[in-house]
C-alpha cells in the first residue's frame, strides 16, 4: 500500500500586517499544503496568542518569529510558552549565546516529537559589512554566520536564520540536517526594501535553503496566492 507523505511546502508567509483583518483576508486565500505562516513582532504584540491559535487551529504550521534574545532561564521559558501554542517552529538570537540556546532546547526535550523546531537567527538578511562593524563584529556577514551557526549546532538545535547567500557554505560545513531557513528573498525585479543580503526563491533553493521565508513580494502583490502559485511552480 502506498502511504501518502506530509506536504513540506517551502514557502513561508510573513503575515507582517498592522490589521487582523487583512491578514485574515489573505489566509482565506491559502492553502496550507501550499505554505506555512510566519507570525513576527508586529502581529504577535497587536493581537497575542489567540492570533497564533487561530491560525493553528486552521490547519497551518505556524513560525512563530518572536527571537527571543534574552537570559537563559527566560528564553528557556519563552520557548516553552510557544511550545504550548502548538507551534511549528520558533526562534532565538544565536547571539544570545551557547548556555542561552541549550537552556532552550533543554527545556523542549518533554515534548519529545511535538517539539516545535528550534531556530536560531545568525545574521540579519538586513545587515551588511558595514552594519557588523557598527556593532563591534570585524568578520565578513558570511563568517560570522558560519561561527554563530555552529554554535547553534553544538547547543542541539535544529538549524539557523541565515541568507540564501550563505546557505551552500553552511550546508557544506554543517551537513544536510542542519535546516537553513531563508528570509530575504526576492523574485527577479521586486523591490529589495530594507534586506540587503537577497537571493531569487530559486536561487535560494538551489543553494540548500530549506525553507524560504517571503514576505512583502507577496502579501503586497495584488493577487498574492498567484504569486505563491507561481513561486511554487517555478522551485
Ligand atoms: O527571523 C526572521 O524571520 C528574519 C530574519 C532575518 O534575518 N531577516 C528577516 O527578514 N526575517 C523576517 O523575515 C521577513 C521578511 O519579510 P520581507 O522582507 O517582507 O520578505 C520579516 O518578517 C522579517 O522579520
Amino acid at each position: 500500500m502506498q502511504t501518502l507523505s506530509k506536504p513540506d511546502p517551502k514557502i513561508l508567509i510573513a503575515l507582517d500586517f498592522a490589521d487582523q483583518a487583512h491578514a485574515l483576508a489573505l489566509v482565506e486565500q491559502l492553502d496550507p499544503r501550499q505554505c506555512r505562516l510566519k507570525v513576527g513582532k508586529e502581529m504577535f504584540t497587536l493581537f497575542g496568542p489567540e492570533f497564533v491559535r487561530s491560525l493553528v487551529k486552521a490547519g497551518f504550521d505556524v513560525f512563530l518569529d518572536l527571537k527571543f534574545h534574552d537570559i537563559p532561564n527566560t528564553v528557556a521559558n519563552a520557548v516553552v510558552a510557544a511550545a504550548e501554542l502548538g507551534v511549528w517552529m520558533v526562534n532565538v538570537h544565536a547571539s544570545g549565546g551557547l548556555r542561552m540556546m541549550k537552556a532552550a532546547h533543554e527545556a523542549l526535550l518533554p515534548y519529545g516529537e511535538q517539539a516545535p523546531l528550534l531556530i536560531a537567527v545568525t545574521v540579519l538578511t538586513s545587515m551588511t559589512d558595514e552594519d557588523l562593524a557598527q556593532v563591534g563584529v570585524s568578520s565578513s556577514p558570511a563568517e560570522q554566520v558560519l561561527s554563530l551557526a555552529r554554535l547553534t549546532r553544538d547547543a542541539g538545535l535544529d538549524g539557523v536564520v541565515c541568507s540564501a547567500q550563505e546557505a551552500s557554505l553552511l550546508k557544506a560545513e554543517l551537513g544536510a540536517n542542519f535546516k537553513l531557513i531563508t528570509p530575504g528573498i526576492r523574485p527577479a525585479g521586486s523591490d529589495a526594501g530594507d534586506q540587503r543580503r537577497i537571493m531569487t526563491p530559486q536561487q535560494a533553493l538551489a543553494a540548500g535553503s530549506d525553507y524560504l521565508v517571503i514576505g512583502r513580494p507577496i502579501t503586497l502583490a495584488p493577487n498574492p496566492a498567484q504569486v505563491l502559485a507561481d513561486i511554487n511552480n517555478s522551485l
